[in-house]
C-alpha cells in the first residue's frame, strides 16, 4: 500500500468507527503497541478534525498475556499499557498493525477484560494476511492479502519508520 492508500485507509477507518453512534466521542479507541498505537491516534486525530470530539484513547501491551509469555518469549520487551479511562460497560474498538494467526489479538481480549469489562471489543487492523489458528477475525480491514507462510507483511507509520506504507517481504528480508 502506498501513502496514499494507508492515508485513505485512516480516513476510512474514522468514519467506519463513527457510523454506529451518534457520539462521535462514543467508541473507545485503544492502539496495540507498537504501530496499532500510532495507528490509533491517526484514527482519532481524524475524528477529532472533523468532529471536534476526542475519543477515548488507551494504549495496550499484551505481553503478559500471550500464549508464548513463558516458551517462545525467553526476554519479552514489555512496553506500556495506559488505560486512563473506565472500561465499564465501553464499547472499546482494539487497533493493530496485523492480523495473522489470531493470538496477539486474543491475548488483549484477555488483557482488556482483566482491566474492566467492556461492552463490546471490535477489532481493526490494516492488513489481514490469513493463516488464522484461532477462530478470530477483524471488523475493520485496511487490506486482505493473501500471504504464504514464509512472506511478511510490514506495516509502516511515519512517526517510527519515516513513512506511511505497507510491504509484503520474503521473511526476515528488506521491502
Ligand atoms: O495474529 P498474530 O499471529 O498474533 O500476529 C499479529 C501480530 O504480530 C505483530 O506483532 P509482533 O509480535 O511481530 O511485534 P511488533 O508489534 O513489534 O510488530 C503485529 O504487530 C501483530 O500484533
Ligand atoms: O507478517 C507478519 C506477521 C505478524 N506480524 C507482522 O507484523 N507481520
Amino acid at each position: 500500500m502506498t501513502e496514499e492508500d494507508v492515508k485513505r485507509t485512516y480516513l476510512r477507518f474514522a468514519h467506519q468507527f463513527l457510523e454506529p453512534y451518534e457520539d462521535p466521542a462514543h467508541p473507545a479507541i485503544i492502539g496495540m503497541q507498537t504501530r496499532g498505537v500510532y495507528m490509533g491516534k491517526r484514527i482519532m486525530q481524524i475524528i477529532q478534525n472533523e468532529t471536534g470530539a476526542k475519543p477515548d484513547f488507551g494504549v495496550l501491551d499484551v505481553t503478559f498475556y500471550r500464549d508464548d509469555f513463558r516458551s517462545k518469549l525467553k526476554m519479552p520487551e514489555v512496553k506500556v499499557t495506559e488505560i486512563p479511562f473506565d472500561l465499564y460497560n465501553r464499547d472499546v474498538i482494539l487497533v493493530d498493525d496485523v492480523l495473522y494467526t489470531g493470538r496477539t489479538v486474543r491475548s488483549a481480549m484477555d488483557a482488556l477484560m482483566a482491566y474492566g469489562r467492556p461492552r463490546s471489543i471490535r477489532f481493526c487492523c490494516m492488513v489481514d494476511r490469513g493463516h488464522r489458528e484461532l477462530p478470530v477475525s477483524a471488523d475493520y480491514v485496511g487490506m486482505t492479502v493473501p500471504t504464504h507462510a514464509d512472506e511478511e507483511v510490514r506495516v509502516k507509520v511515519n512517526e517510527l519508520d519515516g513513512e506511511d506504507a505497507v510491504y509484503v517481504v520474503m521473511g526476515g528480508g528488506d521491502e
